[in-house]
């Protein structure tokens, strides 16, 4: 049974004078879906390259099964914003990408990478070159690619980022479809605080300055979504916008507390309409 388990765990960049992470403790385990969400500068991607082990902690400790996280490794599938897809290889060819490094023959990789096309609805596009795709069908062929090689977790950094309203919201539901077909648990970072809740398992508040954990919180309206209830009912259902405004609040009551530190030490910032803000962590809709 899969475990990830992130325990004191701190970043610090040389450049910067204070840490970008302190003191982050979680864990993740067979069946959940974890999304961290947070303010721009919280510490969302650092958290999630530190888990891909692209960098080094600077305290604290992240095992995976019991085994320390000291590198990339093929058990962590990444997905991120803009994923990067070979443009001279197609579809097909780009999903196989991993296994034909790992040296699965031929047959073998097309056979998985035509099954995992079908986990992705994107059955019949394995011949299409990578222009020929959408936004929306790009972040799909990424999917199914990190899934190729069978990864005990999937990290994603801002999968549908770049993706309209509408492709976003299919998307959410596609991934939601992938987990629990799949099982393989997925830790998510998104500033959209609607997608987080409708997505998560457990949703991890982070707040900047030092990036730190100020809420964690269980939810079940994907588990809900994977039983049968639609995603309109559940993001209309009371409880969801009970549980985004709650935490909308507590992102702007720290965003307010860190602007008034920011004053008493600087010259004044500009302060965006509360609208601007709504919209910035997907609320406004
Ligand atoms: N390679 C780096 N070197 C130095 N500082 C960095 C580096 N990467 C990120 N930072 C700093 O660390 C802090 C957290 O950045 P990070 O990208 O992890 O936050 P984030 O929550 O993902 O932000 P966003 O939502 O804007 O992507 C920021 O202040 C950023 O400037």
């Amino acid at each position: 049974m899969t475990q990830l388990i992130l325990e004191h765990v701190a970043a610090h960049y040389p450049e910067s004078p204070q840490p970008v992470l302190q003191d982050i403790s979680f864990s993740l385990g067979p069946r959940e879906l974890c999304v961290a969400v947070g303010p721009s500068g919280s510490g969302k991607t650092t958290l999630l390259n530190l888990i891909a082990g692209f960098i080094a902690p600077s305290g604290g400790s992240i095992t995976l099964d019991g085994k320390p996280v000291t590198g990339p490794g093929a058990e962590r599938g990444v997905v991120f914003q803009d994923d990067v897809l070979l443009p001279w290889q197609n579809v097909l060819e780009n999903v196989a990408f991993g296994l034909k490094l790992a040296g699965v023959a031929r047959r073998q990789r097309e056979e998985r990478a035509r099954e995992l096309l079908a986990l992705v609805d994107l059955e019949g596009f394995a011949p299409r070159s990578i222009w020929q795709l959408s936004g929306g069908q790009k972040q799909r062929v990424g999917i199914a690619r990190a899934l190729a090689a069978e990864p005990r977790v999937l990290l994603l950094d801002e999968p549908f980022g770049a993706l309209d309203a509408f492709t976003r919201e299919q998307m959410q539901e596609l991934l939601l479809q992938v987990w629990r077909r799949t099982d393989t648990p997925v830790f998510l970072i998104t500033h959209d605080i609607e997608e987080a809740i409708f997505l998560a398992t457990e949703l991890v508040l982070l707040s900047p300055n030092p990036g730190r954990i100020i809420e964690r919180l269980p939810l079940d309206f994907s588990r809900r979504y994977a039983q049968g209830e639609s995603a309109r009912s559940l993001k209309s259902d009371p409880l969801f916008i009970e549980t985004r405004e709650h935490i909308l609040a507590r992102v702007f009551a720290t965003r307010d507390a860190d602007r008034r530190d920011k004053q008493a030490s600087g010259p004044l910032t500009p302060v965006p309409s509360a609208g601007d803000e709504r919209q910035a962590y997907g609320a406004g809709r």
